[in-house]
């Protein structure tokens, strides 16, 4: 089993990540790390700190020379902009007074649809800045780092990952075009939505700008795709093993994140059975399903088939044209508190969600396989495979198999 946990504020020193459990022998090489790390800052209608915030990385445990030694892996990443941070999120008793000038005043108009309000009730701050500090997506760069710890392990089993804006507010890619692979992830990354679909990229760019000039922000929908997943991940017996609920879970834990499909997901329910479901037959003498409607998960488990999910990103909370929020100070009307903010981050969550569904099926492959290294859990791995009978053979629709 995989466990792993992240701390760090986002005007703080660092963030910290560390995970437990994976197996020795995975390649882990910073430049990999540093390279998805970037990926998470791409994307257009991103803020200002994007572009001067560097994300410093240090590995100090379970690597040696290139390689996971089987003990827990622990990582840092630098937040360059501390310096200037260092009185207002000190870890010492400071100066009140000093404390609450400048960058340090208390910010008492909450931000309707960011965590400010409730987070003040139920932690007991009477500013959001507390609150903030941890809510803030700054921490998904963490999660990014340990994404692609999990990545390089699927690699190893043959699983690669990749993920693309199916839309940005109303601009969405139309129906049928076709899904990227994992080979596209450089022209993904080129593009300034992360969009697959060229003349569609360019209406999204429109439409941020639009956002942008009116002081307005948005949100969109991703999706990611795992190719190369074996059928067996998860499991129908308990809802908690549903390899589909694991995914659900961990993408609706991105900030911002308000919806999960799996699959053609809500799209389904408007289709009649008939239509709904991946028909069987038999080709070359193993059993093939004619579409791919159900996004590679049946029964709570991998099916074998490409695995689709896509999570909806609500517009950013930020808004320069801002919200009618109360002044918890003076109980008065206010207009929200706005410094800067992204326009539109889904690209950035696109890349989130990639590591979230790495690490969930890093884990699932864990649960079926087990193993202490790379090796030990590839032998487990192809010894299921050799031995499903082969009246049960089946075979991907994923381009890979
Ligand atoms: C990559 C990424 C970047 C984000 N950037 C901002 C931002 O600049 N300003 C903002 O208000 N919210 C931003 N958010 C969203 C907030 O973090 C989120 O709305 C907030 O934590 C409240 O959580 P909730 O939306 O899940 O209720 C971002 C989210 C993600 C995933
Ligand atoms: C720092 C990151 O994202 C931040 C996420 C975020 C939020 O409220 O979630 C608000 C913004 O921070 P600030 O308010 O300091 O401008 C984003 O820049 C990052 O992704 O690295």
């Amino acid at each position: 089993m995989l466990r792993w946990i992240t701390a760090g504020e986002s005007h703080g020193p660092e963030l910290i990540a560390t995970i437990e459990g994976l197996p020795a022998g995975v390649p882990v090489l910073m430049d990999d790390i540093r390279a998805d790390l970037a990926r998470r800052k791409l994307g257009y209608g991103r803020g200002a700190r994007m572009k001067f915030e560097q994300d410093e990385l240090t590995i100090s445990a379970g690597v040696r020379h290139g390689y996971s030694l089987g003990s827990p892996v622990a990582i840092r990443i630098g937040n360059t902009e501390w310096p200037k941070w260092v009185e207002v999120m000190s870890p010492e008793p400071v100066d009140a007074d000093q404390a609450s000038r400048g960058r340090g005043a208390p910010l008492t108009r909450p931000r309707p649809g960011h965590a400010d309000l409730v987070g003040m009730q139920k932690y007991g701050f009477d500013e959001a800045r507390p609150v903030l500090e941890r809510a803030s997506a700054r921490e998904t760069a963490a999660r990014v780092a340990l994404g692609a710890v999990a990545r390089s392990f699927l690699s190893e089993l043959g699983i690669s990952l990749v993920s693309h804006t199916l839309s940005i507010g109303p601009v969405r890619v139309p129906e049928g075009r076709p899904l990227p692979l994992p080979r596209d992830v450089a022209t993904l990354d080129a593009d300034p939505l992360r969009c697959f679909d060229e003349a569609t990229s360019a209406l999204m760019v429109a439409e941020v700008d639009a956002a942008h000039k009116d002081g307005d922000t948005l949100g969109g929908v991703v999706e990611v795709l795992a190719y190369g997943v074996p059928p067996g991940l998860g499991s129908y017996v308990h809802w908690d093993r549903r390899l589909d609920s694991a995914l659900a879970a961990a993408l609706m834990g991105i900030q911002a994140i308000k919806g999960v499909e799996v699959g053609d997901g809500f799209l389904t329910t408007t289709r009649r059975g008939s239509d709904a479901h991946d028909e069987l037959v038999q080709s070359d003498g193993r059993i093939t399903r004619l579409s791919d409607k159900a996004g590679g998960t049946e029964g709570g488990m991998s099916t074998g088939t490409v695995l689709r999910v896509r999570a909806g990103m609500k517009p950013i909370a930020t808004i320069p044209h801002a919200l009618r929020t109360v002044d918890v100070a003076t109980g008065e009307a206010a207009a929200a508190h706005h410094q800067r903010s992204d326009v539109c981050a889904v690209p950035a969550a696109g890349v989130v969600a990639e590591a979230m569904v790495a690490l969930v099926l890093a884990n699932s492959v864990l649960e079926k396989f087990g193993g202490d290294s790379v090796p030990e859990t590839k032998r487990n791995l192809e010894s299921y495979l050799a031995h499903i009978p082969d009246r049960l053979a089946s075979a991907g629709i994923d381009g890979t198999d």
